[in-house]
Parts: C-alpha cells; structure tokens; sequence
C-alpha cells in the first residue's frame, strides 16, 4: 500500500483509492486483488486455501507477479494504491488478503523470514519493557531475545509457559508482551494459549500476546481465535511446503496494530518479494492435502518408534502428557515429532545411517528430514542453557513429509539397526537403553522430563 503511512508524511489518498473492503465482516486494507468468495459465503478451509478471486484484467488463473519496484502515478502528487514494491505490490497484497483470510484475521502481512516477522513484532517493545516467553523456544528465537536483552534493553523471562499460572505470576505492569511457542520446537511441549491469554488480560491488558504457530500452520491452529493479538510464523515451512523459499507471516485483528506493524515492515524494507509472494501463494493452496499425508505419515511413524520402546514425544500419541489440552486447540498434532536415545554418539549414528531421510534442519517440507536440534537448529542456545532448560543433547527430531510411509519406516528400521539401537530378536526389535556408550539394558519407553525455570 502507498498509504496511509505516517513515515512518508505525503498528501492523504483521495477516499475512491483508500476504500475499504468488509468480506466476512473484517475491515480489510484496500486492495485490487480480493481473495474471499464473491459471494461472502465461509468454506472449509481445504476449499478456502485453494480459492482465491482477483480482478486481472485476462482473468489469468494464475495471481500475475508484479515484478516491478516502481507503479507509475497519474498526478504529479502521486496518490495511487501502488508506488514502490518496498511500501506494497499487488501479488503480496493478494497473498495477505489470502492470508488473513485463512488465519481468520483482519490483516495479514509477509516478510522474507520467519525471524524477520519476529524482528518486525519485537519492534513494538522498548527499552525497559519485559518479555515473558518459554524456556523451550526456537534457537533463532533465543537468539534474538538474548540480543534484545543485551543490546536493547529488554528484559527477558524465560519461564516455564506450560504452566499457565507460572506465567500469570510473572507478568507484571511492565510486561509488554507474552511470547508463546506452541507446540515447542523441538521439545513438543503445548501451551494453553487461551488460559495465559486471559490471565495477561486480567493482570496487565497492554501486554501483546503472540504466537509462534509454526509447528501447527493455520490449517491445524488458530492463535487468534484462542485469544492472541498477533499469530505469526514461518512461512518457510508448512505454507511453503517445498523448502524452495523463505518467509514470515504475521495476522492480527487489531487494525492499528496492523499499522503499527506495516510501518516497521515498510520502513525497515523487510517485505516478502513478488515472486516469493507468488511461490507462496501457490504453496498454501496444497497446504491441506500434503498435512493429510505428513499427517498420517508421523503418526505411523510415532507408533512404530514408541511401541519400540522409544521415548517418543508427538502431541498425537496418548502418551503426550498434555494430549487433551492440545486437542482443545488444534485440529491435528503436525507433522514434527522428536525422540530419545539415550546416547549422543547412538543419535548420531542413528541420523547418519539413514538414507531417504535427509539430514537437514527445517519441517513442513515435502520431503522427510532427521536431524539432532541440539547440534543444528538450536546449537545457538549454549549447552549450558540447554542443560538448565531440560533438552535432551541426544534428541532426534524427525520431520516427516509425504513419501510412502512403509518407505520411510523401513529407512528408519534400518537405520536403527544399523546404529545398534535396537536388539533385534525372533519378536522383532525392542530400542535399547545405552549409557556410556555401553548397553545396559532394553528402554523403558515414553515419559517427559520436567521443566526448569531462569531469567535472563
Ligand atoms: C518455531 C520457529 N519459529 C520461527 C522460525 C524462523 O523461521 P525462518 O527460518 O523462516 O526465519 C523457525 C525456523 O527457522 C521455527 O522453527
Ligand atoms: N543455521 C540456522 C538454523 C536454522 S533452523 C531452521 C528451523 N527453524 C528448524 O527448527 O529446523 C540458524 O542458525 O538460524
């Protein structure tokens, strides 16, 4: 959008080119590109996703990318919707309105990370404001608090947010926001989203809830509706589906939080491109058939870990100990489920035996991915802090994708075998328990470790 936008300080639009538009009943940025039904009738959101309108002047069925950095304006004034990609573009326009459409927002806005949606939200704090977040947070996500803490003055608790009355007893007036990951990468612990919501409300009502929603994708989780200001995420995975581009979503239903959000995006320069806009758009509109098949994949894949003698943790398995305040809140438990060894060098072993599953961070992909979160995607967290928030250094997290699931177990058996972390025998293959290197015995099977708790 070329406006309204308080850093630019030009002239006010002319009201034709800043009119609104009200599908669903949402007060919607102005756009040339609509993404609701002309009809204003709600679908399933396997039918929402794939369904989008625009005004193309071919009636192309494909959304054109605007592939250009400039719009050219017919008075000297300027005043048109559009004039320079960095402030707004039609494709990434048409992907936000599509967006908030599926995340049951007012407004949606893409940027080209997930972190880079993170940088945009944490931007509404100041120096002296306290953030409470979890102490099982996405490396890059502790990466960044512990550089607002020592650079920008922002106070960060790592709590317990599993505990819903540990958060409310940490919030305080000068709290300004609650930062929440749920289900948690790679811990898969679940946080009651509604409960701290109305908790922070009571305690402090300025403080912003966000949430992390990447785990889950909008086709499983809805953190607005569970009472959160801001769902973000990363577009990178589940949307995108492909691991062919990177990108961040944020949704609010707070208009003038919206603003305040689109000024940092605008004014940092931060927003997705055209194409990855394009890309992205054309990856949610198979988001609901590749979760069905990653879905199912994982489930298979937890029950044949966990009735191995794994300790196995996917918030669809019964052992989850939060399994039904999880249920409460999604549709489905993903496609990221991680477990436990026992022995880092056997993880190791066990990741570097297998084949079709590659070696890679990252989920939500097509593809299906292994990897020791300690050594990759958290490695930024310092082992003495993993230590103290209760990662396992020997976790696997496997993120399944949508290959035949007889193939992707029978990669794993092997790799398993080949590892020596399963006694195989006549009844088939018990996960053995491994201390030192040296077998002491068959595992015991699924159970979680509990939480500890530090500021920083
Ligand atoms: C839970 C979670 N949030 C945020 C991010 C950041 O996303 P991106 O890699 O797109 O910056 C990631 C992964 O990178 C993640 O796993
Ligand atoms: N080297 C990267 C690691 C990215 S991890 C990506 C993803 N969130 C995951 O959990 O696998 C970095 O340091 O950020």
């Amino acid at each position: 959008m070329a406006s309204p936008d308080p850093s630019k300080g030009g002239p006010s639009l002319p009201t034709k080119l800043v009119q609104k538009f009200d599908l669903d009943g949402h007060d919607l940025p102005p756009s040339p590109a609509s993404s609701s039904p002309r009809n204003g009738r709600k679908y399933a959101l396997a039918t929402e996703l794939v369904y989008t309108e625009h005004n193309d002047q071919y009636n192309s069925s494909s959304v054109p990318i605007y592939q250009s950095a400039t719009f050219k304006q017919t008075l000297s004034g300027g005043g048109e919707e559009y004039d320079y990609t960095r402030s707004g573009n039609p494709t990434r326009t048409h992907l936000e309105r599509h967006l908030a459409k599926i995340m049951n927002a007012s407004r949606a806005l893409v940027v080209s990370s997930g972190m880079g949606a993170l940088d945009v939200i944490t931007r509404l704090l100041k120096p002296g404001d306290e953030v409470v977040t979890g102490l099982d947070v996405y490396g890059g996500t502790n990466r960044l608090l512990t550089y607002l803490g020592k650079n920008g003055g922002i106070i960060v608790h790592h709590i317990d947010t599993t505990n819903a009355e540990c958060v409310r007893d940490t919030i305080t007036d000068k709290t300004a926001m609650v930062l929440l990951e749920t289900p948690t990468n790679p811990l898969m612990q679940v946080v009651d989203i509604a409960t701290i919501a109305s908790y922070a409300r009571a305690k402090n009502p300025s403080a912003i809830i966000a949430v992390d929603n990447t785990m889950l994708s909008p086709m499983l989780q809805n953190p607005l509706d569970l009472g959160a200001d801001i769902h973000y995420e990363s577009g990178t995975k589940y949307l995108s589906g492909h691991h062919d581009l990177m990108a961040g979503v944020i949704a609010v239903n707070d208009s003038a939080l919206g603003e305040r959000l689109y000024f940092t995006i605008n004014a940092s320069g931060c927003a997705l491109s055209p194409f990855d806009s394009w890309l992205l758009l054309r990856g949610i509109k198979t988001l609901s058939v590749r979760m069905e098949k990653q879905q199912s994949n994982t489930m298979r894949i937890a029950q044949f870990l966990e009735s191995h003698g794994f300790r196995v943790r996917y918030p669809g398995l019964k052992s989850h100990p939060q399994y039904e305040l999880f249920h409460k809140m999604a549709r489905g438990a993903g496609a990221v489920l991680a477990f436990e060894t026992g022995d880092i060098k056997l993880s190791e072993r066990i990741v570097e035996s297998a084949r079709l599953w590659a070696i890679s961070v990252s989920f939500g992909c097509v593809n299906s991915l292994i990897s020791m979160p300690c050594r990759m995607s958290h490695a930024s967290i310092d082992p003495k802090t993993r230590a103290e928030r209760n990662m396992p250094e020997d976790i696997i997290r496997l993120c399944v994708g949508i290959e035949d699931a007889e193939d992707l177990i029978d990669d794993l058996q092997r790799a398993l075998v080949q590892a020596g972390a399963v006694r195989v025998s006549l009844d088939g293959l018990q996960a053995l328990r491994i201390e030192d290197g040296h077998t002491v015995g068959e595992a015991e099977g699924a159970g979680f470790g509990a939480a500890a708790s530090s500021s920083s």
